[in-house]
């Protein structure tokens, strides 16, 4: 049963904030709970301002965020302006109404008019480095960003001039922001085994297949789309040194996540979400430190999970599962990562120590090589130990 936090003591903050100046309003440190949360565009989480700040210069790593799905309003206007044919909107205070869902299947029909959008190299390009220059704002050092390739090349887009576009994008942010960028290549499950061929050709061709390339996901609608389908192209992109991780669990029951671990050999599961609903499977996730990719606004923006306070996030860290924080398609649902960071503070009611420990469970099971992760993990504590010193 969460408990509302009283004041500083809850928060087991050795330095607790200067004593609150105004004391007619709550000290800052203190969680209000009572404020109404809603995934789009409603007030932010009602962490402390004390520890906004934290999270803002907390040294981060994403591990399950969308590529055509991070593209800022900005960006979609832009290429909207470009595109006068598209029915997505050229002005971004319109676009917060256009990307509101009533259910999975509609947002799935928002994404796809944003992947419309994306039809040239240069666009491509464009997007990546400013989805690249959006992730380096929030402090993240290292992002596995999710990649269709599949949409954009049958949209025309040739092979190799998309690859280079996202290589030369990739190699720009890290020089210029900074932020290290990896690339997993998804099948968009709805469009079946012809999607499936193509994706895990451009995965595994050493002619087209990128440099940043680490994993190999499944993405798209799960009703309907059983993941066993997909097991021989999992296995070759297995065999080609790819890790394998599906989405699972975020609109079906937990039998999808079984399905995901045993046919796909998933090392991490995209979002995971019914898991809850059957202990044995929390307790292989935890015995076998499986971590699962949690992205709590999106579940709600989805509608796959109808409130915050219902999401089944504390379950999973009472399970012992390793839990990752991450935003999914951020502007799509009104959040980015700090916010999503905020989110988990709220829920799982941390202070600086525990949300230090959610970014280093992303760094952990990433897919960066290890001088990098102990690299980060070293940023995160120096960072930690330097915000909470007396
Ligand atoms: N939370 C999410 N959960 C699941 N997926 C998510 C999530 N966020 C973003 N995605 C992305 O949505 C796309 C879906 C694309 C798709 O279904 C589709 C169907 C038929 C044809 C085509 C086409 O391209 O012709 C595409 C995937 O690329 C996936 O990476
Ligand atoms: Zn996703």
């Amino acid at each position: 049963m969460r408990r509302r936090h009283q004041g500083r003591g809850e928060l087991r903050n050795k330095h607790p904030p200067p004593p609150n100046p105004h004391p007619h309003n709550p000290p800052p440190n203190m969680f209000r709970i009572d404020q109404p949360i809603t995934a789009r565009g409603g007030p932010m989480p009602p962490t402390t301002d004390h520890l906004h700040a934290f999270i803002a210069g907390l040294p981060k790593a994403e591990l399950h965020v969308h590529h055509v799905g991070s593209a800022s309003p900005r960006i979609v206007s832009e290429l909207a302006a470009r595109h006068p044919d598209s029915k997505v909107p050229t002005d971004p205070e319109a676009l917060v109404d256009y990307f509101t869902f009533t259910d999975f299947a509609h947002f799935i029909d928002v994404y796809l008019s944003v992947v419309d959008l994306i039809r040239t190299p240069e666009d491509v390009r464009l997007l990546t480095y400013e989805v690249a220059r959006d992730l380096a704002r929030q402090q993240v050092r290292y992002a596995e960003l999710t990649i269709t390739p599949f949409s954009s090349t049958r949209r025309g887009i040739d092979e190799r001039a998309f690859m280079e576009a996202i290589e030369d994008a990739r190699k720009a942010a890290e020089s210029e922001f900074g932020t290290v960028l990896r690339w997993c290549f998804d099948i968009p499950g709805e469009a079946g085994l012809e999607a499936a061929e193509e994706t895990v050709r451009l995965a595994t061709d050493d002619r087209v297949r990128p440099e940043g390339l680490v994993s190999f996901g499944l993405g798209g609608p799960e009703i309907g789309v059983p993941r066993p389908q997909f097991t021989p192209y999992f296995d070759r992109a297995i065999a080609a040194g790819l890790h394998s991780v599906p989405h699972a669990g975020e609109t079906t029951g937990p039998e999808t996540v079984w399905d995901a671990l045993t046919h796909l050999r998933a090392e991490r599961i995209g979002h995971g979400t019914s898991s809850f609903r059957d202990p044995e499977l929390l307790a292989h996730l935890a015995e076998h430190r499986i971590p699962l990719e949690v992205c709590p606004t999106s579940n709600i923006a989805t509608r796959a999970v109808r409130t915050l306070d219902e999401h089944p996030i504390k379950e999973f860290v009472k399970a012992g599962i390793v839990v990752t924080i991450n935003s999914d398609d951020p502007p799509m649902f009104g959040t980015d990562l700090n916010s999503e960071y905020a989110v988990a503070a709220r829920l799982l009611e941390l202070d600086e120590e525990g949300l230090a420990r959610l970014a280093k469970n992303a760094v952990d099971a990433s897919f960066l090589d290890e001088p990098g992760k102990t690299r980060i993990k070293d940023e995160i504590d120096t960072y930690t130990a330097t915000w909470l010193a007396p």
